[in-house]
Protein backbone atom coordinates (compact mmCIF):
# COMPACT_ATOMS: atom_id res chain seq x y z
CA UNK A 1 0.00 0.00 0.00
CA UNK A 2 1.23 3.44 -0.89
CA UNK A 3 1.75 6.17 1.72
CA UNK A 4 -0.81 7.99 0.67
CA UNK A 5 -3.39 5.47 0.21
CA UNK A 6 -2.80 4.39 3.79
CA UNK A 7 -3.36 8.17 5.06
CA UNK A 8 -6.20 8.67 3.52
CA UNK A 9 -8.04 5.25 3.90
CA UNK A 10 -6.84 4.47 7.66
CA UNK A 11 -9.57 2.56 9.15
CA UNK A 12 -9.75 1.36 12.58
CA UNK A 13 -11.15 -2.30 12.99
CA UNK A 14 -13.12 -3.08 16.12
CA UNK A 15 -13.76 -6.82 15.40
CA UNK A 16 -10.15 -8.76 16.42
CA UNK A 17 -8.68 -11.90 16.30
CA UNK A 18 -5.51 -13.80 16.61
CA UNK A 19 -2.45 -14.50 16.25
CA UNK A 20 -1.29 -11.07 17.86
CA UNK A 21 1.30 -9.19 15.73
CA UNK A 22 4.69 -10.82 15.93
CA UNK A 23 7.84 -9.51 16.80
CA UNK A 24 8.75 -8.58 13.84
CA UNK A 25 5.81 -6.93 13.40
CA UNK A 26 5.66 -4.96 16.47
CA UNK A 27 9.63 -3.99 16.49
CA UNK A 28 7.97 -1.91 13.50
CA UNK A 29 5.08 -0.99 14.78
CA UNK A 30 7.19 0.86 17.67
CA UNK A 31 9.43 2.18 15.26
CA UNK A 32 6.63 4.11 13.69
CA UNK A 33 5.58 5.48 17.40
CA UNK A 34 9.18 6.32 17.55
CA UNK A 35 8.98 8.79 15.10
CA UNK A 36 6.36 10.94 16.20
CA UNK A 37 6.84 14.74 16.30
CA UNK A 38 8.83 15.32 19.72
CA UNK A 39 9.77 18.75 20.60
CA UNK A 40 13.23 18.80 22.21
CA UNK A 41 13.34 15.35 21.59
CA UNK A 42 11.90 14.50 25.05
CA UNK A 43 10.49 11.48 23.45
CA UNK A 44 7.41 11.40 26.48
CA UNK A 45 5.95 7.99 25.35
CA UNK A 46 5.92 4.39 27.13
CA UNK A 47 4.34 1.63 25.97
CA UNK A 48 3.18 -1.20 27.85
CA UNK A 49 1.67 -4.59 25.76
CA UNK A 50 -0.21 -6.69 27.12
CA UNK A 51 -1.35 -10.28 25.36
CA UNK A 52 -2.04 -13.69 26.38
CA UNK A 53 -2.36 -13.72 30.88
CA UNK A 54 -1.26 -10.30 30.69
CA UNK A 55 -4.80 -9.33 28.65
CA UNK A 56 -6.67 -10.96 31.98
CA UNK A 57 -4.43 -9.16 34.48
CA UNK A 58 -5.34 -6.01 32.47
CA UNK A 59 -9.17 -7.00 33.04
CA UNK A 60 -8.69 -7.48 36.50
CA UNK A 61 -7.52 -4.09 36.94
CA UNK A 62 -10.47 -2.60 34.81
CA UNK A 63 -12.45 -4.80 37.67
CA UNK A 64 -10.95 -3.33 40.62
CA UNK A 65 -11.35 0.15 38.70
CA UNK A 66 -15.28 -0.93 38.76
CA UNK A 67 -15.09 -2.03 42.04
CA UNK A 68 -13.05 0.99 43.39
CA UNK A 69 -15.28 3.64 41.83
CA UNK A 70 -18.77 1.72 43.19
CA UNK A 71 -18.29 -0.67 45.92
CA UNK A 72 -21.73 -1.95 45.29
CA UNK A 73 -21.08 -2.54 41.51
CA UNK A 74 -22.66 -6.09 40.59
CA UNK A 75 -20.70 -9.20 39.26
CA UNK A 76 -21.99 -8.44 35.86
CA UNK A 77 -20.75 -5.25 35.24
CA UNK A 78 -17.13 -6.37 36.92
CA UNK A 79 -17.52 -9.62 34.57
CA UNK A 80 -18.24 -7.31 32.05
CA UNK A 81 -14.79 -4.55 32.52
CA UNK A 82 -12.78 -8.27 32.80
CA UNK A 83 -14.12 -9.48 29.04
CA UNK A 84 -13.71 -6.11 27.37
CA UNK A 85 -10.15 -6.61 27.29
CA UNK A 86 -10.25 -9.94 25.48
CA UNK A 87 -11.65 -7.93 22.38
CA UNK A 88 -8.47 -8.52 20.95
CA UNK A 89 -5.22 -10.92 21.65
CA UNK A 90 -3.12 -7.70 22.22
CA UNK A 91 -3.05 -4.47 23.35
CA UNK A 92 -0.63 -1.80 23.39
CA UNK A 93 -1.30 1.06 26.35
CA UNK A 94 0.45 4.36 24.94
CA UNK A 95 1.31 6.43 27.95
CA UNK A 96 2.44 9.93 28.06
CA UNK A 97 5.14 10.29 29.94
CA UNK A 98 4.88 14.15 30.96
CA UNK A 99 7.70 16.25 31.98
CA UNK A 100 6.02 19.11 33.51
CA UNK A 101 7.58 22.43 33.70
CA UNK A 102 9.91 21.83 30.63
CA UNK A 103 10.36 25.09 29.02
CA UNK A 104 8.98 25.51 25.94
CA UNK A 105 7.53 21.84 25.85
CA UNK A 106 4.39 22.32 27.95
CA UNK A 107 2.34 19.04 29.15
CA UNK A 108 -0.19 19.31 26.00
CA UNK A 109 2.81 19.20 23.50
CA UNK A 110 3.83 15.87 24.68
CA UNK A 111 0.59 14.33 25.01
CA UNK A 112 -0.42 15.16 21.69
CA UNK A 113 3.29 13.52 20.87
CA UNK A 114 2.12 10.61 22.30
CA UNK A 115 -1.46 10.96 20.76
CA UNK A 116 0.95 10.96 17.18
CA UNK A 117 2.87 8.11 18.07
CA UNK A 118 -0.22 6.19 18.80
CA UNK A 119 -1.29 7.21 15.56
CA UNK A 120 1.93 6.11 13.73
CA UNK A 121 1.41 2.14 15.84
CA UNK A 122 -1.98 2.47 13.76
CA UNK A 123 -1.01 3.19 10.59
CA UNK A 124 1.79 0.69 10.63
CA UNK A 125 -0.55 -1.83 11.51
CA UNK A 126 -2.86 -1.30 8.77
CA UNK A 127 0.12 -1.11 6.71
CA UNK A 128 1.08 -4.47 7.86
CA UNK A 129 -2.41 -5.87 7.18
CA UNK A 130 -3.28 -6.17 10.73
CA UNK A 131 -6.00 -4.49 12.14
CA UNK A 132 -6.46 -1.96 15.29
CA UNK A 133 -8.73 0.10 16.99
CA UNK A 134 -7.70 2.89 19.79
CA UNK A 135 -9.74 3.26 22.74
CA UNK A 136 -9.79 4.34 26.34
CA UNK A 137 -13.05 3.92 27.66
CA UNK A 138 -13.28 5.44 31.05
CA UNK A 139 -10.36 3.59 32.23
CA UNK A 140 -7.81 5.57 30.12
CA UNK A 141 -8.68 8.73 33.17
CA UNK A 142 -9.34 6.09 36.25
CA UNK A 143 -6.69 6.41 39.00
CA UNK A 144 -6.86 2.67 40.01
CA UNK A 145 -5.76 1.89 36.26
CA UNK A 146 -3.15 4.88 36.32
CA UNK A 147 -1.90 3.37 39.47
CA UNK A 148 -1.80 -0.56 38.72
CA UNK A 149 0.03 0.80 35.72
CA UNK A 150 2.51 2.47 36.88
CA UNK A 151 1.89 6.17 35.99
CA UNK A 152 3.73 8.94 37.46
CA UNK A 153 1.76 11.84 38.51
CA UNK A 154 1.70 13.82 35.64
CA UNK A 155 1.79 10.78 32.80
CA UNK A 156 -1.36 10.01 30.70
CA UNK A 157 -2.96 7.20 29.45
CA UNK A 158 -3.38 8.71 25.53
CA UNK A 159 -4.97 5.72 24.56
CA UNK A 160 -5.18 1.56 24.75
CA UNK A 161 -4.62 -0.08 21.32
CA UNK A 162 -6.64 -2.82 20.25
CA UNK A 163 -4.69 -4.64 18.12
CA UNK A 164 -4.68 -8.34 16.03
CA UNK A 165 -6.16 -9.88 12.21
CA UNK A 166 -8.90 -7.59 11.06
CA UNK A 167 -11.97 -9.77 11.86
CA UNK A 168 -14.67 -8.32 10.37
CA UNK A 169 -15.04 -6.22 6.91
CA UNK A 170 -14.06 -2.61 6.87
CA UNK A 171 -16.87 -0.10 6.95
CA UNK A 172 -17.28 2.23 4.63
CA UNK A 173 -14.78 5.51 5.04
CA UNK A 174 -16.63 9.09 6.21
CA UNK A 175 -17.00 11.49 2.98
CA UNK A 176 -15.12 14.32 4.48
CA UNK A 177 -14.10 17.61 1.77
CA UNK A 178 -10.99 19.59 3.59
CA UNK A 179 -12.78 22.14 2.19
CA UNK A 180 -15.53 22.46 5.53
CA UNK A 181 -12.50 22.19 7.66
CA UNK A 182 -9.85 24.99 6.16
CA UNK A 183 -9.73 28.86 6.54
CA UNK A 184 -7.38 29.97 3.90
CA UNK A 185 -5.88 33.15 4.77
CA UNK A 186 -4.38 33.98 0.95
C1 LIG B 1 -8.25 9.27 22.18
C2 LIG B 1 -9.29 8.39 21.54
C3 LIG B 1 -10.05 7.56 22.34
C4 LIG B 1 -11.03 6.74 21.77
N1 LIG B 1 -11.76 5.92 22.57
C5 LIG B 1 -12.72 5.14 22.04
C6 LIG B 1 -13.45 4.24 22.86
O1 LIG B 1 -13.22 4.13 24.06
N2 LIG B 1 -14.41 3.50 22.29
C7 LIG B 1 -14.68 3.60 20.94
O2 LIG B 1 -15.59 2.92 20.47
N3 LIG B 1 -13.97 4.42 20.14
C8 LIG B 1 -13.00 5.18 20.65
N4 LIG B 1 -12.28 6.01 19.85
C9 LIG B 1 -12.64 6.14 18.42
C10 LIG B 1 -12.17 4.97 17.56
O3 LIG B 1 -10.82 4.66 17.81
C11 LIG B 1 -12.31 5.30 16.06
O4 LIG B 1 -11.52 6.41 15.72
C12 LIG B 1 -13.75 5.58 15.68
O5 LIG B 1 -14.52 4.41 15.87
C13 LIG B 1 -13.91 6.01 14.22
O6 LIG B 1 -13.37 5.06 13.34
P1 LIG B 1 -12.20 5.47 12.34
O7 LIG B 1 -10.96 5.69 13.16
O8 LIG B 1 -12.06 4.33 11.40
O9 LIG B 1 -12.64 6.72 11.65
C14 LIG B 1 -11.26 6.79 20.37
C15 LIG B 1 -10.46 7.61 19.57
C16 LIG B 1 -9.49 8.39 20.14
C17 LIG B 1 -8.63 9.27 19.26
Amino acid sequence: MDAMTLLHERNSMGKLTGPPPDRQQLDALYRAALRAPDHKQLTPWRFIEFSGEGLDRLGELFAKAEYQANPHTDDGTMDAARKKVRRAPMIIAVIAKVTPDFPKVPPIEQIISAGCAAHGILLAAQALGLGGMWRSGGYAFDTTVRQGLGLAEHDQIVGFLYLGQPGGRNKPLPERDPDDFVERWD
